[in-house]
């Protein structure tokens, strides 16, 4: 079969699961991965024959994204913040809200002007300066992309599932990025006097409360992990509020938090923070317009 009428024929079966335009994107991520050639060589290549190996495992694809299964697990790749991250269902997939949190606490740090952004040149002090947790950190992608931007930030992620940090450290390691991992129940006050004192604290936790579960896609309640998403109904801020004990005791003075939340948690996390005593607070919309992010400080 050829490779343009195969790539049609998979975006025709997958409106079974997903809508067209859905579809089509996802069977184009399909024969990037199989092919190894971009979406502009794939389209001048339309005429080329798939081999049997190709074949095979392009059937085998097809099942798999059938079952709802999402295709960054199937094809064990997903991209954030420019870096191509191996996941597989021990973490949640990176979503774009996410490279929106990366994105404002880079611009942050550089108007601060912190000596963080560029690599020591070979044989100076190589002393870092900013210390920065993420907690949370599933496949690691932010504490990886902190890093990336900012070498001579010293950079920390944590969580409680070893598998999770098996991918986040196999991701630092492929992409040659000095993440230090650590297994860590945060909502532990013990485990959290394990972690060091930091300058930033970032975290995308869990916090969506159960009772969403069944309005939600069957790709992410099937296959993503339930303790990256799920908190309980009666204690929805759970991760916030270790979050602020935490800091209270391991931030420093004039350090930043940045958060992920609940589009309806806006109001709820940010009072959270100011009733502890945080300044600056400030909550932002994402780039769909819905309530996402909260940074507050510490004085
Ligand atoms: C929403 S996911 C975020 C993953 C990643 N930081 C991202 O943005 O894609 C939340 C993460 O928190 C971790 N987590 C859940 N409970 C935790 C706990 N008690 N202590 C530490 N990490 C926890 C989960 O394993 C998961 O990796």
């Amino acid at each position: 079969m050829k490779t343009g009428a195969a790539e049609k024929e998979l975006a025709r079966q997958l409106e079974a699961v997903y809508d067209a335009g859905e579809s089509a994107a996802v069977a184009t991520l399909v024969f990037e991965a199989l092919t190894g050639l971009d979406r502009s060589r794939l389209r001048l290549q339309r005429e080329t024959g798939l081999t049997d190996e190709q074949v095979l495992r392009l059937e085998a694809i097809t099942r798999r994204l059938l079952q709802e299964e999402p295709v960054q697990y199937v094809l064990n790749e997903a991209w954030f913040a420019g870096m191509r991250l191996y996941v597989d269902p021990a973490v949640l997939i990176p979503r774009p809200e996410t490279e929106e949190l990366v994105e404002w606490i880079v611009s942050d740090l550089r108007a601060r002007g912190l000596d963080v952004f560029d690599k020591a040149p070979n044989g100076a002090d190589r002393t870092e300066v900013l210390k920065v947790l993420d907690v949370g950190t599933g496949s690691g992608c932010i504490a990886l992309a902190l890093k990336q931007r900012m070498p001579r930030a010293e950079v920390w992620g944590c969580d409680v599932s070893d598998e999770a940090l098996n991918v986040a450290r196999r991701n630092g390691s492929t992409l040659d990025i000095r993440v230090d991992f650590q297994g860590v129940d945060f909502l532990s006050d013990a485990q959290q006097t394990l972690l060091p004192s930091v300058d930033v604290l970032v975290s995308n936790p869990p916090y969506i409360p159960l009772k969403d579960r069944s309005s939600m896609h069957g790709n992410v309640v099937q296959w993503e992990p339930h303790t990256a998403l799920f908190v309980p109904d009666n204690d929805p801020l759970l991760f916030y509020a270790a979050i602020a004990r935490f800091c209270n005791r391991r931030l420093h003075t004039g350090g930043v938090v940045y958060l992920e939340i609940h589009e309806e948690l806006g109001a709820a996390v940010t009072e959270l923070f100011r009733h502890a005593g945080y300044a600056n607070v400030e909550l932002r919309k994402d780039l769909q317009g819905k309530d996402r992010m909260v940074r507050v400080s510490r004085i």
